[in-house]
């Protein structure tokens, strides 16, 4: 029996259509709202979708509504926005008009302050931050691939009962958490590697099999834990080791890394991140709401975060046309000496 609640999942792209796509598949009543180009896409074949267990969900064109225009909001129980962090306030702009109070809206954004800025649009909606665990990426022709492990961890509240067996059932289950600014700041903390894996140009398990690429990781999550440590967050603990032994693993050599984190090499051979996708389609990335909130908030505590500023810097740089490609060594080189030398051209 379908639901008896609507989903508009507001930005449809990699997360917003497996995500949206999987709870159609699950006979959720889902509209999806995203450009043009993936409108006709989706017109033409439909979503394919699938995981790295096996997973196989084809969603034929006609169950599920895809428009260019967020009107479909109007009528939905629940909003799941998935545009990227530099978009969310013109999303809540947007929506402002459109939705009814107490409408659960969760974000399903990497950062820290989507969730605040949603809330100032859509004050009386129930807004709550999440966390996607896993990388999707874009195979073309509808087709989109979860290629990592992971849940979506949710901030609680009961609003989310009414979901949480619709998501269960599309094989998403909601990790519903107490506190999910600690999560927030975990996940920015392995997020710290989409900038250092944009640059590498390569997927996400070759250039974490390198170590040079792990050392720029380590320094980048060491710097942040400083930060977050003088600012009082403790980040949660997301992966087998607590975020500091995490940091400090991956400087250890290929040979005893395998052994000790053989989990996070256990992805697929082509998943990447969502930075590298966007250096690669020629879009401006998320690196101000990623290395820029350690920038930010050591501000705040009175602490300069070098390193991510140096990683902020080189993503602009290549966003804007510059240098794309670094190996291990020239970025460990250059992160070293962040803090001291010349901006990069
Ligand atoms: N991809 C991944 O594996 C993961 C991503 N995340 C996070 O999830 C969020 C979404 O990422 P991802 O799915 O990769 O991003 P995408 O860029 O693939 O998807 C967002 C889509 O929303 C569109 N969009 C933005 N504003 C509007 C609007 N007003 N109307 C219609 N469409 C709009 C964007 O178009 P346009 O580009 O033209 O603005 C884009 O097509 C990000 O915060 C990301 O960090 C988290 C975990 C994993
Ligand atoms: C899942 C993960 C950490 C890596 O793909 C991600 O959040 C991203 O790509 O932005």
């Amino acid at each position: 029996m379908a639901n008896d609640f609507e989903i508009c999942v507001f930005g449809a792209g990699n997360i917003g259509c497996y995500v949206g796509g999987r709870l159609a598949g699950a006979r959720a009543k889902v509209s999806l709202v995203g450009r043009p180009a993936i409108v006709e896409e989706v017109a033409t074949h439909g979503l394919h979708l699938t995981d790295l267990h096996g997973a196989d969900i084809e969603v034929r064109p006609a169950q599920l509504r895809f428009d260019t225009a967020p009107n479909r909001a109007s009528r939905a129980d629940l909003i799941l926005v998935s545009v990227k962090a530099g978009s969310t306030d013109e999303a809540g702009r947007s929506l402002a008009s459109l939705v009814r109070p107490g409408t659960v809206v969760i974000s399903l954004q990497n950062g820290v302050r989507n969730a605040d800025v949603l809330r100032e649009h859509l004050p009386e909606c129930i807004v709550l931050s999440s966390m996607v665990m896993y990388n999707v990426s874009h195979r073309g022709e509808g087709r989109f691939h979860q290629g990592t492990e992971g849940e979506i961890i949710v901030s609680d509240h009961p609003a989310l009962d009414r979901f949480a067996s619709t998501f269960r059932n599309a094989g998403l289950p909601l990790l519903r958490e107490a506190d999910l600014t600690r999560v927030m700041w975990a996940k920015l903390l392995l997020n710290l590697n989409n900038p250092i894996n944009a640059l590498s140009g390569v997927p996400l398990k070759e250039e974490l099999s390198q170590r040079k690429y792990r050392k720029c990781i380590g320094m980048a999550q060491l710097e942040a834990l400083a930060i977050l440590k003088a600012a009082g967050i403790r980040p949660a603990r997301l992966t087998s080791v607590p975020p500091a032994l995490m940091a400090r693993l991956l400087g250890v050599s290929n040979f005893l890394f395998k052994g000790v984190a053989q989990s996070v090499l256990e992805i697929d051979p082509l998943a990447r991140t969502s930075m590298l996708d966007d250096l690669e389609l020629g879009r401006k990335s998320e690196i101000d709401y990623i290395c820029g909130e350690v920038v930010r908030l050591g501000e705040q505590v009175g602490r300069t975060a070098p390193v991510n500023a140096r990683l902020t810097e080189l993503i602009k740089v290549a966003e804007n046309g510059g240098r794309r490609h670094w190996s291990g060594a020239e970025l460990l080189k250059t992160l070293k000496a962040s803090g001291k030398s010349a901006p990069v051209r």
